[in-house]
C-alpha cells in the first residue's frame, strides 16, 4: 500500500486506507467508485485540450470495473471529451458538465433539457470572451458552459473574474470557480452533489475521489447518504494540490498526493478487492 499523505488537516473521521478497502471488499458488488477528472485522474497542464488520464490510474480503473458494481467519471468536461479519454472502457459511466450530460454503457449521450436553450448563449459568450479578454486568457467553449482560464497568465485573474461575473449577471448564468479558472454555466440545478446523491440511492458503498472545490458537494452527498443509512459505507478522498489549499483535504477521509500517486493507490486497490 503506498503511503497516504494525510495533508495538513486531519481526516474528518478516523479511517485508514486499510480499513476502508476491507469494508469495501465486504460490499464490493454494491459499491460505486466515482472519479473527478482534471487534477484527480489527470495531471494538470497549461493547455486543457492536451490532458490525458495518468496511465496507471486508467489501467486500474479498467480492472476495477470487473470488481465493483459501477465506476463513473463525474466532471466539468463535456461527455464527448471524456468518451475519447475512456474509449474502450464500456463499464465506465460518464457524467459531464457537472451532470448536465451523461452517458451509460456506450449508449447515447443524454443532455439535461433545461440547459439546451443556453447553447446559443454559450456560443455568443465564448466569441465575446475571445474578442474582449486580453491576450493570455484562455477561453474553453464547452457547448453548455464556458471556462475562462488564467493558468498561464495569473496576473489576469482579477480582470478575468470581473469580466466573467459581469457577463454572468448580464446573461443570468451561474459562476463556478476552480483551479485558475472561472466557469459560466446555465442556471440549471445540477452539480456533482446532485449527481452523486441520485447515483448512490441503491448502492451499499461508494467512494468519491476529487481535488477541487466543486467536488466538496459530492463528498457532502456521500455524508448525507451515510447519515440516512448507517449500513451505507462512504469514503471521500482528496487528491492534493497547491492551489485548492486545505479545503478539499479537510472535508475528506483520506488525502492522496497527486494523480500519479492515485494510480498507485488504485492499483493496490485492485489487489485488495480481488
Ligand atoms: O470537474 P473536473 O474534471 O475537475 O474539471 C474542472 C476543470 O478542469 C479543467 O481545467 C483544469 O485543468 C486544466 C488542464 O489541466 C488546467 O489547465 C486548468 O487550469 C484547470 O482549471 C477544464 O479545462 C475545465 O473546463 C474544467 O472546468
Amino acid at each position: 500500500m503506498p503511503p497516504i499523505n494525510p495533508g495538513s488537516q486531519p481526516p474528518t473521521r478516523p479511517l485508514t486506507a486499510e480499513q476502508a478497502w476491507r469494508a469495501t471488499a465486504e460490499r464490493a458488488e454494491r459499491c460505486v467508485l466515482f472519479f473527478d477528472f482534471d487534477g484527480t485522474l489527470a495531471p494538470v497542464r497549461d493547455d486543457p485540450t492536451t490532458v490525458e488520464p495518468a496511465p496507471k490510474a486508467l489501467a486500474a480503473i479498467n480492472a476495477l470495473t470487473e470488481v465493483v458494481q459501477r465506476v463513473a467519471i463525474v466532471s466539468a468536461r463535456p461527455v464527448e471529451f471524456l468518451r475519447d479519454r475512456f474509449a474502450g472502457l464500456d463499464g465506465v459511466d460518464l457524467y459531464g458538465l457537472y451532470g448536465l450530460e451523461h452517458l451509460h454503457a456506450s449508449g447515447e449521450t443524454i443532455t439535461e433539457e433545461a440547459a439546451l436553450p443556453f447553447v446559443p448563449t454559450m456560443a455568443e459568450l465564448s466569441d465575446r470572451a475571445r474578442a474582449e479578454l486580453p491576450a493570455g486568457a484562455l477561453v474553453e467553449y464547452k457547448r453548455l458552459s464556458v471556462a475562462l482560464h488564467y493558468r498561464t497568465a495569473p496576473h489576469l485573474a482579477g480582470e478575468i473574474e470581473r469580466w466573467g461575473r459581469t457577463q454572468a449577471d448580464r446573461l443570468g448564468l451561474r459562476v463556478q470557480v476552480g483551479r485558475m479558472v472561472l466557469e459560466l454555466k446555465p442556471p440549471v440545478d445540477r452539480d456533482k452533489g446532485m449527481v452523486i446523491g441520485e447515483a448512490v440511492r441503491s448502492a451499499g458503498c461508494a467512494w468519491y475521489f476529487g481535488d477541487d472545490v466543486s467536488d466538496i458537494k459530492a463528498f457532502a452527498a456521500l455524508r448525507a447518504r451515510e447519515a440516512a443509512d448507517p449500513d451505507f459505507f462512504g469514503v471521500c478522498v482528496a487528491v492534493a494540490n497547491p492551489e485548492t489549499g486545505d479545503e478539499v483535504s479537510t472535508a475528506a477521509d483520506l488525502t492522496i498526493e497527486s494523480p500519479e500517486a492515485l494510480g498507485d493507490f488504485l492499483t493496490e486497490a485492485v489487489h485488495r478487492l480481488t
